[in-house]
């Protein structure tokens, strides 16, 4: 199949002075883009959903502040009040959604940066802002071409003799959750770059549909072999079919591998198990959280009941019935394969050795 010329899908556009985000909400029917002036429009794109996808909602988040603080008169501020401003923003911004940990983590980093400003003027301190808020984003591209690289060379390995793979994947991970490109989905794009997928199966992923509106407008629009099925297909494609591996992205990972992702990809893992499937998560280390040790600190998200009884508007659920609607759920690490990042391929116990490489990194 011929690779596509066509533009890459972008879900963030970012000019200084000028930010918008795709509208998630209305795709695929609609491609509208929409401004983002303040902290406040961030909040309420990722509360509402608009923007999506763990790396997405720490790059808009952090974003959002700096186009924020490029508009405002700082003449009245000093640095240390400038500096509570920062926080109190970043603090609101975590309030937005609490499962994914890119954006705590962001605010941390950004946090650590400005504690230890010594300078005098307002300005240095918001260009530190800025210029950390624009490196995330163009270092998050980066970040999952080397993820998709590192996971083509996963499978690959796994698979000795396989002219072509297919796997298997859940929710979306790729350009419309990230900078550009993907994580799971960067795989996926990876070896098809490389002529070595046969097809990738996407579930539905209910309630909301991130895979068949979102991962299915991205795989068409890059002429990717694909296939859609719905999330209870999944034993049965695994049983009938036959599967190379699966590759999943994540919210938030624990120091021992234990990986929260989109409610669903627990029982993915399950179904691998019992049908010998290799699992493997995706990730840029931004997703490790060093504050945890193990899964059962991470907070699952529950959302509103009309995700799961309204589908665009038509109910499809009567009036009055009781739900339950948690958005992610938690994969315990042993029955992941292995957590792929922009560093490597890792075992999930490793998870603390994949930070303590990424923080020799450079400083952003
Ligand atoms: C690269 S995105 C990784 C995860 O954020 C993704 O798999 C996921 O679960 C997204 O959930 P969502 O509720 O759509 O934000």
């Amino acid at each position: 199949m011929a690779t596509s010329q066509k533009a890459a899908l972008e879900s963030i556009r970012y000019e200084k002075g000028k930010l918008e985000i795709l509208d998630q909400l209305l795709l695929p029917s609609k491609t509208v883009y929409i401004p983002i002036t303040n902290v406040e429009d961030g909040w309420r794109a990722i509360n509402t959903m608009q923007i999506r996808g763990a790396p997405a909602i720490a790059i808009l988040g952090m974003l959002s502040l700096s186009i924020e603080l490029q508009s405002m008169d700082l003449s009245g501020y000093s640095t240390e009040q400038l500096c509570q401003w920062i926080v109190q923003k970043c603090d609101r911004l975590l309030t937005s959604r609490p499962t994914a940990v890119n954006l705590r983590n962001a605010r941390e980093h950004l946090v650590n940066l400005i504690s230890s400003f010594k300078g005098e003027s307002v300005d240095e301190l918001k260009n530190i802002v800025v210029q950390y808020a624009e490196t995330l984003l163009k270092e998050d591209i980066v970040t999952n071409r080397l993820i998709g690289d590192h996971g083509a060379d996963a499978i690959l390995s796994i698979t000795p003799g396989v002219q072509k793979v297919t796997v298997l994947t859940i929710c979306n991970t790729g350009s419309l959750a990230t900078a550009g490109y993907g994580t799971a989905l960067g795989v996926v794009r990876s070896l098809h770059a490389r002529g070595k997928l046969e097809m990738v199966y996407f579930l539905e992923t209910r309630p909301y549909n991130q895979g068949s509106r979102l991962t299915a407008f991205e795989l068409l629009h890059d002429e990717i072999p694909a296939t859609l099925i719905c999330d209870s297909m999944a034993a049965w494609l695994m049983k009938s079919r036959h599967v190379d591996a699966i590759v999943v992205g994540a919210d938030n990972v624990a120091l021992n591998g234990d990986l929260a992702n989109k409610v669903g990809t627990y029982a993915l893992a399950v179904l691998a198990h019992y049908h010998n499937v290799p699992f493997f998560g995706a990730v840029p280390t931004t997703t490790i959280n060093p504050a945890i040790s193990n899964g059962s600190a991470i907070i699952i998200e529950e959302r509103a009941p009309d995700e799961l009884t309204v589908f665009q508007g038509i109910r499809t659920a009567p009036v009055g019935v009781h739900v339950w609607n948690p958005a992610f759920d938690i994969t315990p690490h042993h029955l992941i394969s292995g957590i792929i990042t922009e560093l490597g391929s890792f075992q999930p116990e490793k998870m603390g050795d994949a930070l303590a490489i990424a923080s020799g990194k450079q400083p952003l």
